[in-house]
């Protein structure tokens, strides 16, 4: 069924309707406005819509409000974590955000936690890369995790929730892992076949870190004062938080002008397929107390 019959389906219904999309499409994601301009309400993990053009992310939340329908979105940032929610209560009770910065990705935090562990020599790239896949953690096409666009479209949203007009996910500088070589092939499937042939590239990279008594982690930050968004690779001791983190766990600090100097915080598993039911449960159950 195409897009706009879905919704002539759904606004048909006798009572109230969620559409729960766990897809990420951006042919979805664009009809948003739509869905929510028939009363149907929204409960997705999808980045998509949040982190695409500007204009985008202002008519779903015009026509949320013109029609009253909701829109929740939770698990687009740190699947389960309550990441989205803290950051709106931050802003709705008069905090200023400052600067948020952490590990915004299960599938990084997951490969380079393997790859380049505090303590052993940790795995092979490309092998650690397939087990992300396996186990849940990348997007449907892991390129979309190691071009870095996941992190950047997950700072996109929260940069604009926290009041900077972010154009799109691919208006601040993005550093991608996806080697130069591999970067017109055509399917995920050929992509990670063809990954081993470049793993001395992370090799390389890792071994710098190294001499320097360092690990690698890949990173981003929100500054809101110069309205600087980045996200890529850096280093750091062995001894910090970053470099400490265990499996696929999030890191992400809420520097604000109420919580001062000490960051709030809030660190876990940031993919996988339970954590991110619970998000989107969690945002269900939310949405049908308030249309019921
Ligand atoms: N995996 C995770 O840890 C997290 C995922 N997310 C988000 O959750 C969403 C789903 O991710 P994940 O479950 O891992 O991905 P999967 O690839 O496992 O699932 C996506 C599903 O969506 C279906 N689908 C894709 N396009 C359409 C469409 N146009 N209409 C109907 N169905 C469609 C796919 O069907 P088919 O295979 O037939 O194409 C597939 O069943 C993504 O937006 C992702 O960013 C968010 C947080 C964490
Ligand atoms: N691919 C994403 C899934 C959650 O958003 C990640 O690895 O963080």
């Amino acid at each position: 069924m195409a897009l706009p019959q879905i919704a002539d389906y759904l606004a048909a219904a006798p009572s109230k309707v969620v559409l729960v999309d766990n897809t990420s499409s951006q042919d979805v994601a664009d009809a948003y406005p739509l869905f929510l301009s028939r009363e149907i309400s929204i409960v997705t993990p999808n980045k998509k819509a949040f982190s695409s053009s500007y204009k985008l992310w202002q008519d779903i939340f015009t026509a949320a409000s013109a029609s009253g329908a909701k829109v929740y979105h939770e698990s687009s940032v740190g699947a389960g974590l309550p990441v989205i929610s803290t950051l709106k209560d931050l802003v709705d009770t008069g905090d200023e955000v400052t600067k948020i910065e952490g590990v915004f990705s299960g599938t990084m935090s997951f490969l380079f936690n393997s790859f380049a562990p505090i303590e052993g020599s940790g795995g092979q790239w490309s092998a650690e890369v397939k087990k992300a896949k396996e186990l849940g953690y990348t997007e449907p096409d892991p390129r979309d995790d190691l071009n870095g666009l996941d992190v950047a479209r997950k700072l996109t949203i929260l940069a604009r929730l926290a009041g900077l007009s972010v154009e799109s996910p691919t208006s601040f500088p993005v550093q991608s892992l996806i080697p130069k070589e591999l970067e017109t092939v055509s399917s995920g499937d050929e992509f990670l076949e063809k990954l081993p042939e470049f793993d001395f590239q992370m090799e390389e990279t890792k071994s710098a870190a190294e001499k320097q008594g360092k690990v690698v982690r890949f990173v981003g930050s929100i500054d809101m004062a110069s309205k600087t968004v980045k996200v890529g690779l850096e280093t750091f001791d062995k001894s910090h938080p970053i470099a400490a983190l265990k499996g696929s766990d999030n890191i992400i600090s809420f520097y604000t002008k109420r919580y001062g100097s000490n960051p709030l915080i809030i660190q876990g598993a940031g993919a996988g397929g339970d954590v991110t039911a619970m998000g989107v449960t969690s945002d269900l159950i939310k949405v049908l107390s308030q249309i019921a």
